[in-house]
């Protein structure tokens, strides 16, 4: 599947406009700050809310889908920070509802898409992302490194995904990230499982904030993860299915404030 997604992602990659580095100029954008917001959230792991319509794994996730009202719902229910998937092909995103979700709340944003060149880094920030993810299995070490110098000098900052203890060397051999996130979807068999997240947090520096992705369901999911000292987490599926977000957002930390 990934390697399907990297030939559909070099084909879209190739029609992007070409950019001149000594051209760009943000100085006028508005960055909302991402990894601040994750580092203070001290009471409880911070809530990445993913707005997620489908997936490869899943197929459909949310029928009546709007990614506006479902971002407004988020902020409302408390959470630190949005994550917007972009791809079409795969994930039935859209990089619009990036820009129309920006109109209509006031949290950092995170494209989430797969990043592999630098035309795209600059199409994230045109489009209003705060932060990007870069996945560590779908890029080389000198890619890694080399979007990640760009990204940060485009102010944006990188979660940058990784599955095993050999991907966290890889990202500190080319790169300091200020956030990590650790996938618990295993991309060959797209099972999760939590306690991925926990055999791989000592390989990560003190410094670096801690994302767990994928597979939180349950409150004593984020009461484990909470003891685990994981600064942050990344749910979507579980919030695109709820019938009301902030019950669920509630129910979710429920056993963090007992
Ligand atoms: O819907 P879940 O199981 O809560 O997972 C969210 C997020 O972690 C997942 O969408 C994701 C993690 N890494 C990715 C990379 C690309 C696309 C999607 C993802």
């Amino acid at each position: 599947m990934l390697t399907k997604i990297l030939k559909q992602k070099e084909k879209e990659v190739a029609v992007l406009p070409s950019f001149i580095k000594g051209e760009l100029d943000f100085t006028d954008k508005d960055h909302r700050p991402f990894a601040y917001k994750i580092a203070n959230s001290l009471s409880m792991p911070a809530l990445i809310a993913e707005v997620k319509k489908a997936s490869p794994s899943k197929g459909i996730i949310k029928e009546n889908f709007n990614p506006v009202e479902i971002a407004v719902e988020y902020e409302k229910a408390g959470a630190s920070c949005l994550s917007i998937l972009t791809d079409t092909e795969f994930f039935q995103g859209d990089l619009q509802y990036l820009k129309d979700i920006r109109n209509h709340v006031s949290l950092p944003l995170l494209r989430k898409d797969f990043i592999i060149d630098e035309k795209q880094i600059i199409e994230s920030v045109e489009n209003g992302a705060d932060a990007i993810l870069l996945i560590a299995a779908c890029l080389s070490n000198e890619r890694l490194g080399k979007l990640h110098a760009l990204a940060t000098e485009c102010g944006l900052e990188c979660l940058v995904e990784v599955h095993s203890q050999q991907e966290i060397q890889q990202v500190y051999d080319v790169c300091n990230p200020s956030m990590i996130g650790i996938n618990n979807r295993d991309l060959k068999t797209f099972i999760t499982d939590i306690e991925h997240t926990f055999s791989l947090l000592s390989s990560i520096k003190k410094e670096t904030l801690v994302i767990s992705e994928s597979g939180i369901k349950t409150a004593s999911d984020v009461k484990s993860l909470f003891d685990h000292h994981v600064n942050g987490m990344l749910i979507g599926e579980t919030l695109m299915r709820a019938d009301s977000i902030e019950n669920k957002i509630r129910e979710l930390y429920h056993d963090c404030s007992n």
